[in-house]
């Protein structure tokens, strides 16, 4: 049988080339004669570059100021010319030196960003694509527009520029599902500071919007902490992050290919019920005909919401190891654990894989 092994990253404890490795060395040990592909994903934040990177381009450096201010290496991809390029790796939440704070996220930065931009300009650059998600700041983008040299020069310079923000979620910039209330939270802002914060994209959003770009009830605009509706400004379009990464790692290519999939990610909840990656790979993998496994480090969800989103199986490796703790301090062994008790379940119950017609 042919095994695709294309998993999400799992939160803070595996990128999702970590998982992949980790689920395919438990899966290689009960079914050995299994070809496996992996295919680690992304929905455009942390791990975007990485999971491309194996698959497209040339791996670039860039030195750029980090969320609060601090020097941080960066990687991006130029791939003839188009670059691809994630917020994160300036501004992601695992980039502040502790866990976040009110401070922080009222401080944090996307000036990063912005020097990211401008060196895949500078090396030629023609279509850029930005991965959005897993973020620390909620500035709506100001700073990444000033390390590009304020709104009037950034938008001339990317003239020309197809600019795609490749974001995780599609919520707009202000209000009940804006980036400042929705995400606020995650980055340490307590009530006040989300009230700071809408307040402060509220204005941005007027400034923007006297300049003429009326952008921020655009889906994906509230991304990244308000990093897509800058983007929008400078003349961006709006992408899912998965639809880029699966459209350049040749995902249905794979799937056509395989006879069973395998994917998973931290907390497999009902948020990932909302076209969130897991659930559009096993969209398509059921629309391809082949059965979707989940190996998740935490499952929410009952066994008609799974058959509804077309997943024949999802795993728990809390449940597995026996507590969340252990799921997370010990996170790659127990997946591998996990997916090792999953292969020889599929030999057990004679899971066939691909439905044939
Ligand atoms: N190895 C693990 N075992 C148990 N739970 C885990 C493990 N790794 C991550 N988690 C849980 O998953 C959560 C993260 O969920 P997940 O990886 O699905 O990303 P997310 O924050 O929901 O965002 P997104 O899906 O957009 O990346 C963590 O907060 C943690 O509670
Ligand atoms: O970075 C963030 O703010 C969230 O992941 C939503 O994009």
């Amino acid at each position: 049988m042919r095994v695709m092994i294309a998993p999400d990253s799992f939160g803070d404890t595996l990128t999702a080339a970590a998982a992949a490795d980790a689920i395919a060395r438990g899966w290689a040990s009960v079914r050995e004669t299994d070809e496996l592909e992996l295919a680690p994903q992304s929905d455009g934040g942390p791990g975007f570059v990485e999971v491309l990177a194996s698959r497209i381009g040339t791996v670039q450096t860039a030195d750029v100021d980090g969320p609060l201010g601090n020097p941080v290496r960066a990687h991006w991809l130029l791939d003839g010319t188009a670059a691809y390029i994630e917020s994160a790796q300036a501004c992601g939440l695992h980039l502040l030196d502790g866990p976040p704070t009110p401070l922080s996220a009222l401080k944090a930065s996307s000036y990063g960003v912005g020097q990211l931009l401008d060196a895949a300009l500078d090396a030629g650059a023609r279509t850029v694509f930005v991965g959005l998600g897993g973020s620390s700041c909620s500035d709506g983008g100001r700073a990444m527009i000033r390390a590009l040299g304020g709104l009037g020069s950034a938008v001339a310079r990317l003239s020309g520029i197809d600019l795609v923000a490749a974001s995780d979620v599609e919520n707009p910039l202000l209000g009940d599902a804006g980036a400042a209330r929705v995400f606020g939270p995650q980055k340490g802002a307590d009530a006040d500071t989300v009230a700071r914060l809408e307040e402060s994209n509220t204005d941005w959003a007027a400034v923007l919007s006297a300049a003429g770009y009326d952008v921020a009830d655009r889906p994906g605009a509230g991304a990244a902490g308000g990093l897509g509706a800058a983007l929008f400004a400078l003349g961006g379009r709006q992408l899912p992050g998965a639809v880029v990464v699966a459209e350049r790692t040749g995902q249905q290519e794979l799937l056509d290919s395989v006879d069973l999939v395998l994917t998973g990610e931290g907390k497999f909840d009902s948020q990932s019920l909302r076209g969130k990656l897991v659930t559009r790979i096993a969209a398509a993998g059921g629309a391809t005909g082949i059965d979707t496994i989940v190996l998740a480090g935490q499952v929410t969800l009952s066994k008609d919401e799974l058959e509804s989103a077309g997943i024949s199986a999802a795993h728990s490796i809390s449940e597995f190891a026996g507590s969340v703790e252990l799921a997370m301090s010990d996170a790659a062994n127990q997946l591998e654990q996990l997916a090792a008790r999953v292969a020889a379940d599929v030999v057990d119950t004679g899971v066939q894989g691909r439905r044939r017609a």
